[in-house]
């Protein structure tokens, strides 16, 4: 697939302080990624690089083979920042219509304002908006020029759960279409369901770059537990194939493992019986906090 961005080497400075240091990474056409962190892990800075909004202080990126801000990239990309002012005084169809006219090639009007879900606020005028519908105003303006590329900026904060899942489905849509879709958000089950690949930010540098599934592979413990007997020798269990630690905690033994199958079979091959037998893979969630509290780099 092609390589429609590419991020090589790139650090950014701010008054001494590294905000983000020696970062790299590559986004290929019709993927959808999320860009994850706490707060100030260099995730807007690292975006406002790849909009040509900020100059790296080392390194290069590229967008469709152009610098970010070539006039080639920008009719390419569309961004939703968390920001937005939008242009008080007009309404909703102005507003959608203004934008369009910067495109050769935007999206019809009906289009953005069906999915923005907006149809019955055309004619309100944006300063009247709620904030989750500002926010999908902001959302119609990014899809405008109907681009290759999608920038999201916590693009659902505000929004109710029906309106976040309109969004969803939206960009679901969109990113069928072969187009591509990057975004950041606080909301990890946003990410676990909805990005193909995850971006770990933490202190300016990335700490893991892969599949939901690889994150939280990489940062969390998954245990495969059973209802502990008197009989089963700890010293035994801890040094099953696969196994990398053990504990009991309130009458089971957990066996910490990064292979939960290779552990279940070696229990089999042992005769050990498994009662209660329970695996726990470990969530994003779980991810983050290790990440947050250990700051381990991973990658
Ligand atoms: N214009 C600026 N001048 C000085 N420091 C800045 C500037 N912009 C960001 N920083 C610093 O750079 C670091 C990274 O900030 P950034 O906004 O990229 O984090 P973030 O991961 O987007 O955080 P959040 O989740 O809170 O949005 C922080 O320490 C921040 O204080």
């Amino acid at each position: 697939m092609t390589e429609i961005l590419k991020v090589q080497n790139v650090s950014k400075v701010f008054k001494g302080s590294t905000a983000v240091n020696d970062v790299s990474f590559s986004i290929k056409k019709g993927s959808i990624t999320a860009i994850l962190g706490p707060n100030g892990a260099g995730k807007t800075t690292t975006i406002s690089m790849m909009l040509g909004l900020l100059e790296c202080t080392k390194g290069t990126i590229r967008l469709f083979d152009k610098p970010p801000k070539d006039t080639a990239v920008k009719k390419k990309i569309g961004v939703m920042l968390q920001e937005v002012q939008i242009l008080d005084g007009l309404n909703v169809g102005e507003v959608i219509d203004l934008f369009r006219s910067y495109y050769p090639a935007p999206m019809s009007k009906e289009e953005l304002l069906a999915i923005a879900g907006l149809e019955k606020e055309m004619k309100k005028r944006v300063e009247k908006l709620s904030g989750g519908q500002k926010r999908r105003l902001g959302f119609a303006i990014a899809l405008a020029g109907d681009p290759e590329l999608l920038f999201l900026d916590e693009p659902t904060v505000g929004m109710d759960t029906t309106s976040r899942t309109l969004f969803w489905n939206q960009i679901k849509n969109f990113a069928k279409r072969g187009k591509t879709v990057i975004f950041t958000t606080h909301y990890l089950q946003e990410a676990d369901t909805m990005a193909g690949r995850i971006i770990l930010f933490n202190q300016g540098e990335i700490v893991a770059d892969g599949s939901p599934e690889e994150v939280k592979h990489k940062l969390t413990k998954q245990t495969v537990s059973f209802i502990a007997e008197e009989n089963h020798q700890d010293s035994m269990l801890r040094n099953l194939p696969g196994a990398t630690d053990l504990y009991r905690e309130e009458g089971r033994i957990y066996i910490v493992t990064e292979n939960t199958d290779e552990v279940v079979s070696a229990l089999y091959a042992q005769g050990v019986k498994l009662q209660g037998l329970k695996i726990d893979g470990g969530s994003l969630d779980q991810a983050f906090e290790e990440l947050t509290l250990g700051n381990e780099k991973v990658v």
